[in-house]
């Protein structure tokens, strides 16, 4: 049993056509098998967010004395918030969309040099998800996890040591906000430490993993009838979203359609994922997500995908299930999830629901 993320693929290969991505860029038209419509996503036009509704995730300053109430509010109803005052260096934040953008700049034979193999973990490609539709998105995408020596040194013979040290910071600053924002939601429902000892702050954060995935939306001909990346949750517990200022984001309620996060220079996006779904006992949303692409600006973005070692049972946490009931999913580790997602995506979290008798 793989105890690492790197080796969570290794039996599930999925055929994905990193080569067959074409040159953005060159395009003056959407190609056929770009273009989306609802037979190839259901959602695909669900209606936006009512015009004037002024109705998004909420923006949520950390310092605020009353921030983990409004993260367990923003849990429970969206299963996202942004957050503002968390801390990260701005320089910092900076510095990884400069890589980001560096590295889909290079020429995409250099890319493919770094190409995810179909078992792989790392590298770069097209959206893991890919294989569920018929159509492509319109994105390019390039997923770390563990060091990123190897890979980088392929990209840039000459700078990869700048670029690793920038994905370690990253790293480090993401995991201690992660773990931050994981124990404020969780306060919230009054779990505490004692309820989830394998989660402790004080077992030095060797009890989480993540992986981090870069992506990039080019500038598109007919952004309305293509996807940037399909509607989605994240297999995660939190995943911690930077964008850059291009709007491409959204977020969807069945009460509201779609709807718009805008940019907030500065701030983070973060998402509730399936695993603290489970964790929560359904109390948390993990909330269906994808990104639009845009006409005359590129987009970036980097995702800071967040859960617990790969061989940590999660289930829901034993609190928040009436003592009178089964708890809502059955217990299961993150590479087991990882692969019921690899094979089943979008049922996966039903696969592991516990049916109530009576
Ligand atoms: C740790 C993770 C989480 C993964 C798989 C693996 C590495 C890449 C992640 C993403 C990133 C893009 C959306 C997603 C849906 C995808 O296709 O690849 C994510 C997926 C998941 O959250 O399920
Ligand atoms: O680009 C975005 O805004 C969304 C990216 C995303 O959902 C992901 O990488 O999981
Ligand atoms: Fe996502």
């Amino acid at each position: 049993m793989p105890t690492v993320l790197t080796d969570v693929f290794r039996g599930h290969p999925i055929h994905l056509p990193h080569t067959h991505q074409p040159d953005f860029t060159s395009l003056s038209e959407l190609p056929d098998s770009y273009t989306w419509t609802s037979k190839d996503d259901p959602l695909f036009t669900a209606p936006p967010s009512p015009p004037g509704a002024g109705e998004s995730i909420p923006l949520i300053d950390l310092n605020h004395p009353d921030a983990a109430n409004q993260i367990g509010r923003a849990c429970r109803t969206w299963g996202a918030f942004q957050i503002a005052n968390h801390g990260v260096p701005l320089e910092l934040l900076q510095d990884i969309e400069f890589l980001t953008g560096s590295l889909f700049q290079l020429p995409v034979q250099r890319k493919l040099k770094a190409a995810r193999s179909d078992a792989g973990f790392s590298g770069y490609g097209v959206a893991r998800i890919s294989s569920f539709f018929n159509k492509k998105m319109w994105s390019e995408g390039f997923t770390i996890t563990g060091s990123p020596l190897n890979d980088f040194r392929k990209l840039w013979p000459q700078l990869h040591l700048n670029y690793c040290d920038i994905v370690e910071q990253y790293e480090e600053q993401m995991q201690k906000l992660a773990s931050k924002l994981m124990w404020l939601s969780l306060n919230s429902l009054g779990v505490s430490e004692e309820d989830i000892k394998w989660a402790r702050v004080s077992s030095d954060l060797n009890w989480a993993q993540s992986a981090l995935q870069l992506n990039h939306y080019p500038v598109c001909p007919e952004p309305d009838r293509t996807m940037g990346l399909a509607p989605h949750t994240d297999s995660t517990l939190l995943t911690i979203l930077y964008q850059n200022n291009t709007a491409g984001l959204q977020v969807f309620r069945d009460d509201l359609g779609w709807v718009t996060v805008p940019p907030v220079p500065g701030s983070l996006v973060v998402n509730v994922g399936d695993l603290f779904h489970i964790l929560s006992n359904g109390l948390f949303k993990s909330v269906i997500h994808r990104a639009r692409v845009n006409q005359t600006r590129s987009r970036l973005s980097v995702a800071f995908l967040w859960g617990p070692r790969s061989d940590t049972k999660i289930s829901p946490v034993r609190k928040l299930v009436s003592p009178d009931e089964s708890p809502l999913y059955r217990s299961v580790t993150w590479a087991e999830y990882l692969r019921t997602k690899a094979t089943h995506f979008n049922k996966a979290l039903s696969m592991i629901r516990n049916h109530r008798e009576k």
